[in-house]
């Protein structure tokens, strides 16, 4: 196994220091899970399983994983891997999802009036309706692609010697994806710069899921992020509800910038915004 670490060290200052607020990050999670986890093991029933740490505990004390695999130690480090990976992603995710919103007032209301024809304002938007609303599925994707907010992906290292068109790479050379480019190469995407969701969509306004599953987010290969259907799943219903039940407006005292704060993943800069309720609320607060 190639250690990364001393690789990521030989990074200029602010890269390095990038991972130094990620690893004290996580050390603060790993805290809390570790606490949570704890509670799970006093109150675990196995015929009761409420959520992923009960699972996680049944298997690794069932001993359903192989001798070499994960043992009643691993259930806090697993947890925090899920946590770490999956939370911090989703949240910039929507916080691109809003910024968008307010920087395309005309796009919300084509989305608001695509929910409003397919659901209805009697009920609130579920995931048997993601079919019936390409728009506002090209719209995640294009939010996807064009903040490509995960920019680059965690560094892997060769295990072998690899011949890759034309070049050599020897074994333990550190690796990653450069996933901002192949988001905006302008051989595979026409105007990368412009933001426009209708790229996903084909001439009957059906979302093309081949373009859709050439942007590049969640990474390649073996390691390829195992949470890509739930977050998308995810995205779908925040956006989609948020949507049907609100509008949301640019603070006029404020530029709209695409300025990132840059980090692991790329943040909006902070940004306020107004709210209103669009339909009577069907939200229980
Ligand atoms: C929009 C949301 C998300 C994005 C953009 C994203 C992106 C990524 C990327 C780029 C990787 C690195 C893959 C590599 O090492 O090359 C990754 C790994 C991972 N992601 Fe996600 N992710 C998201 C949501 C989630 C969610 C919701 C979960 C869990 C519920 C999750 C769990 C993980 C885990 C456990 C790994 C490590 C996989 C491994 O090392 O084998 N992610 N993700």
């Amino acid at each position: 196994m190639v250690d990364v670490l001393p690789w990521l060290l030989r990074f200029p200052n602010p890269v390095r220091r990038v991972f130094r607020d990620f690893q004290a990050l996580n050390r603060e999670l790993h805290g809390f899970v570790c606490a949570k986890v704890a509670q799970h093991r006093q109150t675990f029933d196995p015929h009761a399983l409420h959520d992923v740490s009960d699972v996680m505990i049944a298997a690794v004390e069932r001993g359903d994983s192989p001798p070499e695999g994960l043992g009643p130690e691993d259930v806090e480090g697993a947890m925090t891997d899920i946590f770490g990976a999956g939370q911090d992603t989703t949240s910039t995710a929507l916080s691109w999802v809003l910024l968008l919103l307010l920087k395309h007032p005309r796009l919300q209301q084509d989305l608001q009036a695509e929910l409003d024809q397919v659901v209805g304002c009697s009920r609130l938007p579920t995931a048997e309706d993601r079919p019936h609303l390409p728009l506002l599925e090209a719209f995640i994707y294009e939010t996807l692609r064009y903040s490509s907010f995960v920019p680059i992906t965690i560094p892997h290292a060769t295990t072998d010697d690899v011949e890759l068109e034309g070049f050599h790479i020897p074994k333990g050379t550190v690796v990653f994806i450069n996933q901002w480019s192949v988001n905006h190469d302008s051989s595979k995407w026409p105007d990368p710069q412009r933001f426009d969701p209708t790229r996903f969509l084909d001439a009957q306004g059906c979302l093309d899921r081949d373009r859709a599953g050439s942007v590049m987010i969640f990474s390649a290969g073996q390691r390829r992020c195992i949470g890509d259907q739930l977050s998308k799943l995810q995205l779908f219903l925040f956006t989609a509800i948020l949507l049907h039940q609100c509008s949301f407006h640019a603070n006029p005292a404020e530029p709209l910038t695409m300025d990132c704060v840059h980090g692991l993943a790329l943040k909006p800069r902070p940004f306020t915004l107004s709210v209103r309720q669009r339909h009577p609320l069907l939200i229980q607060p």
